[in-house]
Formats: C-alpha cells, structure tokens, sequence
C-alpha cells in the first residue's frame, strides 16, 4: 500500500529497556511510518549514545547527570540535543517535538513526565502500568481535559482495547485478564520461602525488564494489571478478574452482557502490541512469528492460587477500596522488588512488606496529585525503615 501519512513523531521514554529496545526495533521496521524523535535514558548511557547514532533523534535525555558529559561528548558532531536530570524529563515531554509518547520507563519515575505529555495534549501509547496504579483517577481526568488519548501497550491491556473496538455502544459484563502464573506457577509457601533472584527472573514466556519480571513471579503483575484496567477501561472493580492461563496465547477477554466473550490471541511478543499502539486504528503488516495451533496445541486456564500469592490478594483489596491505597501499594512493592533484587530480602517477604506499608499509611479517599506524591514518598519511607535500606 502506498503510503502518503506523515511521519509519526515518537518520544520514547525508557529507549535503553526491554520496551524501549523493541518499540525500536518496531520504528526500524517502518522508516516511512516513524521516527524516534526522543530518546530517555537512566543510567545506560552507552546504549543511549549507540541508539541515538543510529536513529538521530532530535533530543535525547540522561537521567543520572553524572553521565551527562559523557553522552554529550559522545555526539558533540551530531545534531542531537543533551539533557539530563529528572527535571529535563517532564520539561522535554513538555516541548512540541513530538506526536506520540511511548512511556516506558519503569516505576513511579514514569508518572510526571506522562502527566506532562498528557497535558499537552499528545497522545501517549502506554506500558507504565504504575502511572495508572498510582493516581488513575487523576490522569484519566487529565487525558478527557487535554484530549490525549491513551492507547494501551501492556498486553492485557492492548488485548482489551483490541477487543473493544467497534462494541463502543455494548456494555462490559467483566473482563478477563490472563496470568502466566510465572515462573513458581503451582509452588507452595514451603518452596517459595527458598528461591533466589535468579530463579524468580527466568519467565516462562516474556524476556522483559527485571521490575516487571519479579513481578510477575509474585503475581503482583497481575495486581497492577487489574487496577490499570479499572481506569483505562472505565470499570467498576468487581468487572476486572484474572484467570490463570500459562501459555500465554490468549492476551485477554471481554465478556460482554450477552454472555459473548471476545479474546485476543497471538505468541508473546511485545512488538505486536508496541506497533499496535503506534498505529491504531490501522494494523500494519509484519513479519513477527505466528501462532501455529499445533504449538501449543492446549490451552488451559485455572483459577489463581490466592493463598499462596497473596500480592493479588493485597492488590485486589487496593483496587476496591481505592483512594491511595493503591498507590501506597506500589510504592511499598518497588521497594520490596528493589530489596529481593539485592538479595536483601526474602520472596515472601516481599508480600508481608507490602502488607504492613498498607496498613501504616493513612488512608485518604480523594487524594490530590501532590498527596499522592506524599504517599508515596511516606510509603518507601516507611517500607525501607522496615528492612533497614
Ligand atoms: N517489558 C515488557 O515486556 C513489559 C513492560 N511493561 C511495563 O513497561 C514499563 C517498562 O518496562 P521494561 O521495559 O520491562 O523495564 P526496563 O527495566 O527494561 O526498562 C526501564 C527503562 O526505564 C528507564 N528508567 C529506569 N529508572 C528510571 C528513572 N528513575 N527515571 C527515568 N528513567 C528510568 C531505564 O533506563 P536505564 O536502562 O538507562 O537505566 C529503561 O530505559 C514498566 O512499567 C513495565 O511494567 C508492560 C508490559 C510488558
Ligand atoms: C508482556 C506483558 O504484558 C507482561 O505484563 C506479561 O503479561 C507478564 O506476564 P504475567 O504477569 O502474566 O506472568
Ligand atoms: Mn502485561
């Protein structure tokens, strides 16, 4: 098809991660479609030096300013423009250079500078799930103020917006987010007191960032998948539920109040919803693997196991009794992953951490934008007291 569209303007925060390095290799696959026209890094400066030569962007930004002279010095003969510091991060995702942003830096740290993007008015094609987690209510408003749409690039996430499309007129009876179950699927407390960092990172199905894959090991993942869905999708909580599914074909459902039920399928890939999110409502052709039915030839579901991966549980209260509690719960679970990580603390302890973080802080219903960022702040405080950071 020829193809007469402008150029999308892309600012990828997070270009050095797992998400970063593939929606470059999606922009890759579509010169005529797409350029990077910013890059954010934290700490990886030689990956951001060797991204930006290749795809010429016109900003890049080096989050940790003891890196700065070196990124600088490294395309001192490019056109490319250097900033660095957390505040360059909101202030280029203020500037008019770009179309859409791809936000995926990981944590917290993603939250302002999408909140600036979404206030500008860009688009923004999400994976920081934790922007949502942490103040969903508030962003969501923001993006119906400034007219910024928010088109999902979690898989779950991207599944359901695939399934929604053209059913703007039906109601959501509930939907249905699948889990892996992660790499300790059908483990029991006794087992899971024993296993390590290394173990705990080796999923099943998905290479991605080291956050994101602790995560899913705790079925915390599934946690912040369930309230992100709560606010991109406009739910009510007891519409959102999880089925376990470990071969991760399935990306998720949609019942609707028919009782029909509308899944999305493909082989975990990221690039599928990467593009996806870059092109809606058009779908490009591509040369990804496809599924082939014989491979896996079953697809089995289960119910979760809340016993013993008792994030979900601590999650699922989050998501029903809201206010900043969520967010609460965020903070105090990136603090517990930083900790496992560093062989500080236990797999199980990270749960317990979590739970007595949320019953510390103080629960506000209608938090503002600032007390959220309080919240936060009093819940890795007291959370890294707890285990002595
Ligand atoms: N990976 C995946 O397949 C999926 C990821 N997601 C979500 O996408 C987001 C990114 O995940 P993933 O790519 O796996 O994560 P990675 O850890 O692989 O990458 C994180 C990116 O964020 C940057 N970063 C880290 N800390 C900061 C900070 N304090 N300030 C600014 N930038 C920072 C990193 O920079 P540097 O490396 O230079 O330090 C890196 O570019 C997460 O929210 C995750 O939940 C959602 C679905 C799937
Ligand atoms: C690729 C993606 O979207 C991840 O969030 C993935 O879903 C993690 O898998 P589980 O949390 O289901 O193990
Ligand atoms: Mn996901």
């Amino acid at each position: 098809m020829s193809n007469s569209l402008p150029k999308k303007r892309i600012a990828l925060f997070g270009s050095t991660g797992s998400i970063g390095t593939q929606t470059l290799d999606v922009i890759a696959n579509n010169p005529d479609r797409f350029t990077a026209e910013v890059l954010t890094a934290h700490s990886n400066d030689e990956l951001l030096v060797e991204q930006a030569l290749r795809f010429k962007p016109n900003i890049v930004v080096i989050g940790d300013e003891r890196k700065y002279p070196h990124v600088k010095a490294a395309l001192a003969n490019t056109d490319t423009k250097v900033f660095a510091g957390e505040q360059a991060l909101e202030e280029v995702a203020s500037m008019d250079v770009y179309d859409v942003m791809l936000a995926a830096i990981v944590g917290f740290a993603g939250l302002r500078p999408t909140l600036r993007a979404v206030e500008q008015g860009k688009a923004i094609a999400l994976a920081n799930k934790e922007t949502l987690v942490v103040a969903g209510d508030i962003v969501m408003q923001k993006a119906v103020e400034y007219r910024a749409p928010i088109i999902p690039v979690d898989s779950e996430h991207s599944a359901i917006f695939q399934c929604l499309v053209g059913e703007t007129r039906n109601r959501i009876e509930k939907v249905i987010l699948t889990a892996s179950g992660g790499p300790f699927l059908g483990k029991k407390p006794n087992y899971l007191v024993n296993v390590k960092r290394d173990h705990a990172l080796q999923h099943p199905n998905w290479n991605m960032g080291a956050k994101i894959t602790i995560d899913s090991a705790t079925l915390m993942n599934k946690g912040l998948e369930m309230i992100e869905a709560r606010w991109l999708f406009n739910l009510q909580p007891d519409q959102v539920s999880v089925q376990v599914h470990p071969q991760s074909i399935i990306h998720s459902m949609v019942q609707f109040e028919d009782g029909s039920i509308k899944a999305q399928m493909g082989l975990p890939d990221m690039k599928l919803p990467i593009q996806y999110a870059l092109t809606f409502p058009q779908r490009l052709p591509n040369n990804f693997p496809r599924y082939n039915f014989r491979k896996p030839a079953q697809l089995t579901f289960e119910e979760p196991d809340t016993k013993t991966f008792r994030n979900l549980v601590l999650a699922t209260d989050a998501l029903f009794k809201g206010g900043n509690l969520p967010c609460v719960l965020n903070a105090a679970n990136e603090i517990a992953v930083f900790a496992f990580l560093r062989n500080r603390i236990g797999f199980l302890d990270m749960t317990d951490l979590i739970e007595r973080t949320m019953n510390q802080v103080p629960w506000i219903e209608k938090p503002t934008l600032e007390e959220y960022f309080e919240s936060d702040a009093e819940a890795r405080n007291f959370a890294a007291s707890v285990i002595k950071l």
